[in-house]
């Protein structure tokens, strides 16, 4: 598949939980090589939109929730490698559980040393920091190694330096990206496109290049 070869599409559809719609007649196509930001104010859809994205493409998907959702008594490394647990059989995961194989070893180490975690690997997740607890969750989220990467507000809790770090690894690391962010900075220098939802619509769908932080900070203000 080509750069620009139509992923998702939606044609004026509504989405939402037990027939309440959250976004309404959403047009919208995220193509291969989109690096794609989804800015909006708490409550506009950008979650709904995140869940659906993953939901039609499961097998494609990288996925970084918005609650880091970690298992707290295991160490980072057991919650890295969890990113992989569906592709392998049930023997060689229990085998990783017990006493981590080499490979894997060697594979989530590099991962952590990226994600600034290379001396928390065996520290128990309920023992870190609420940043540390998020990297962890993004190490999982990129130790999938799917093509596409769905994340859901996945560099709130870390500072300024650290996010741009992380967000520059997964774009190196996933043809497609789909960020919900509320940085406007983040946005545009990460994202390659920007789309804006205000009241469950799409207000905005434009180039980076082709945007102002002032004219994002407009999708926040209130009406
Ligand atoms: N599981 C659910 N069941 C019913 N309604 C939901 C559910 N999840 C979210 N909603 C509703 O959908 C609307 C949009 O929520 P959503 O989580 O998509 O917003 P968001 O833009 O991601 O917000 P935030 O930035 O706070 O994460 C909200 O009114 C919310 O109450």
């Amino acid at each position: 598949m080509e750069n620009g070869a139509s992923l998702f599409q939606f044609h004026q559809d509504t989405l939402g939980y037990a027939g309440t719609p959250v976004l309404r007649e959403l047009s919208l196509e995220v193509r291969r090589g989109d690096k794609i930001a989804l800015l909006g104010e708490s409550g506009a859809g950008k979650s709904t939109l995140l869940r659906r994205l993953r939901e039609l493409r499961p097998n494609d998907v990288a996925w970084c929730p918005q609650q880091p959702g970690l298992v707290p008594m295991l160490s980072a490394f057991h919650n890295i490698y969890m990113g992989r647990l569906s592709r392998y059989p049930f023997w060689y995961n229990l085998a990783n559980l017990v006493r981590p194989l080499a490979r894997p070893r060697a594979e989530i180490r590099e991962l952590a040393a990226s994600l600034g975690l290379g001396g928390q690997l065996w520290t128990a997740a309920e023992q870190l920091s609420g940043g540390q607890q998020s990297r962890v969750s993004l190490g999982r989220a990129l130790y999938q190694q799917k093509p596409i990467f769905i994340g859901d507000e996945p560099v709130s809790a870390l500072d300024e330096r650290q996010a741009d770090e992380l967000l520059r690894l997964v774009c190196q690391r996933h043809h497609t990206v789909v960020l919900a962010l509320h940085n406007v900075e983040q946005a545009l220098t990460h994202c390659s496109r920007v789309v804006g939802l205000r009241q469950g619509r799409v207000m905005l769908d434009a180039a980076s290049c082709e945007l102002t932080p002032d004219q994002l900070r407009t999708l926040y203000r209130s009406a």
